[in-house]
C-alpha cells in the first residue's frame, strides 16, 4: 500500500513519528512476544524488523518471549498431556524439563536468529543466566482458593545487571522465562509475568504485550468491543472475572503500571507492524493500562 502514497503523505507519516522518537529516545521498551503471535513467517519478519527499527531509532528494546503453543506441541509429541489452571500450565518435574528445552533451547534461538537477520544485535538469555530471575512457587487461584500446580513460579527478584550490560553494549537482550528458585529448582514462569517484572526492574518506559487478539475485549468471547484504555483501579476490579489467557496478561500489565512503568499495552501481534504503529503513531492500538493518577 505504501507504494500508493504520494511523496507528501510519505513524508507526513515519517514526520508524525518525530514527537515519539524524541520522547522515547534512549528509553527501555520491554516487548513481550507471545507464542501465539509467532504464527507466520511474514509476521515473524515484521516483528523482527520492528525490533531492529526501534534499536536503530535510538530506543533500547528488550524482548521477553513466550512459547506456550510450542511447549504444548512438544509435550503432545512426547505423549504428555497439557493442563492449564487459571491460565498457567500445570508443570510436573518432567514437563519442566520440556519447558526449559523448548523455551531456552528452541524458541529463544529462533527469536534471536529472526532479529539478527535484520541486524546482529540480539543476544539470547534465560532467566536462570546470571541469577537474572528468582522465582517462588506460585499456586493458581481457582475460585479464590490457591491450588498447587507444580513448578510454576512467580518472580520475586530480578537482577537486571546482565540485561543492562547488554543494553549498554548496544545489544538487544532476548529473554526466555525460565527462572531459578532459592530451593534450587527451575521454575516455569508465565512470560507475561516475567516481562512485567523485567520492565519494572529496568525502569522501562513501556511494556508492550504482543498477542493474538486485538486487545482486552469488554464482553469476551464477543470480540466487537475492545477496551482502548483502562486505569489501574478499574482493571484491579475486573481482574478476578477475566478468563484464562487474559488473566495473567492483564495482571502482568497491572503490576507493571502499579510499580511505576508509565504504560503497559496489549497489542495485536496478528497485525503486521503493530509494534511500530503503537510506538510511533498518535492513535495507538490495542488496550493500554495507565496509572489512574497519571491520567487524572
Ligand atoms: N477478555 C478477553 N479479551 C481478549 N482475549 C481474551 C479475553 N479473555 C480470554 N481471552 C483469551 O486470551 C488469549 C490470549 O492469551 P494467550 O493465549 O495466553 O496468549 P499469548 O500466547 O499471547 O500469551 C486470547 O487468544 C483469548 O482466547
Ligand atoms: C506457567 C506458564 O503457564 N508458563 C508458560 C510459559 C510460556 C508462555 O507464557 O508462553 P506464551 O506467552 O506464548 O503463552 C507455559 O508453560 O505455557
Amino acid at each position: 500500500m505504501t507504494g500508493l502514497l504520494s511523496a507528501e503523505a510519505k513524508a507526513a507519516t515519517l514526520i508524525d513519528a518525530l514527537p515519539w522518537l524524541q520522547r522515547f529516545h534512549g528509553k527501555v521498551i520491554v516487548v513481550k512476544y507471545g507464542g501465539n503471535a509467532m504464527i507466520s513467517p511474514e509476521l515473524q519478519q515484521a516483528f523482527a524488523e520492528d525490533i531492529v527499527f526501534l534499536r536503530y531509532a535510538g530506543l533500547r528494546p528488550v524482548v521477553v518471549h513466550g512459547g506456550g503453543p510450542q511447549i504444548t506441541e512438544h509435550l503432545d509429541r512426547l505423549g504428555i498431556e497439557s493442563e492449564f489452571r487459571g491460565g498457567l500450565r500445570v508443570t510436573t518435574p518432567e514437563a519442566m524439563r520440556v519447558v526449559r528445552m523448548v523455551l531456552v533451547g528452541q524458541v529463544n534461538g529462533d527469536v534471536v536468529n529472526l532479529i539478527n537477520d535484520h541486524g546482529t544485535f540480539a543476544v539470547g538469555l534465560s532467566g536462570e543466566d546470571g541469577g537474572m530471575l528468582t522465582a517462588e512457587r506460585r499456586p493458581a487461584l481457582i475460585d479464590g482458593k490457591p491450588v498447587d500446580i507444580g513448578q510454576v513460579g512467580d518472580v520475586v527478584d530480578v537482577d537486571p545487571s546482565a540485561i543492562t550490560a547488554l543494553l549498554d553494549a548496544g545489544r538487544i537482550p532476548v529473554i526466555a522465562t525460565v527462572a531459578r528458585g532459592r530451593d534450587g529448582l527451575s521454575y516455569n514462569v508465565n512470560a507475561d509475568t516475567a516481562a512485567s517484572a523485567v520492565a519494572v526492574a529496568l525502569g522501562a518506559e513501556k511494556l508492550l504485550v504482543l498477542t493474538d487478539v486485538a486487545g482486552l475485549y469488554a464482553n469476551w468471547p464477543d470480540s466487537t468491543d475492545v477496551i482502548e484504555a483502562i486505569g489501574t483501579a478499574e482493571l484491579a476490579r475486573l481482574l478476578p472475572s477475566l478468563a484464562a489467557g487474559m488473566a495473567p496478561k492483564m495482571e502482568a500489565c497491572l503490576r507493571a503500571v502499579v510499580a511505576g512503568v508509565p504504560a503497559a499495552t496489549v497489542i495485536d501481534g496478528r497485525q503486521p507492524h503493530s509494534l511500530l504503529l503503537e510506538m510511533f503513531t498518535t492513535e495507538g492500538i490495542g488496550t493500554m493500562v495507565y496509572a489512574d493518577e497519571v491520567r487524572a
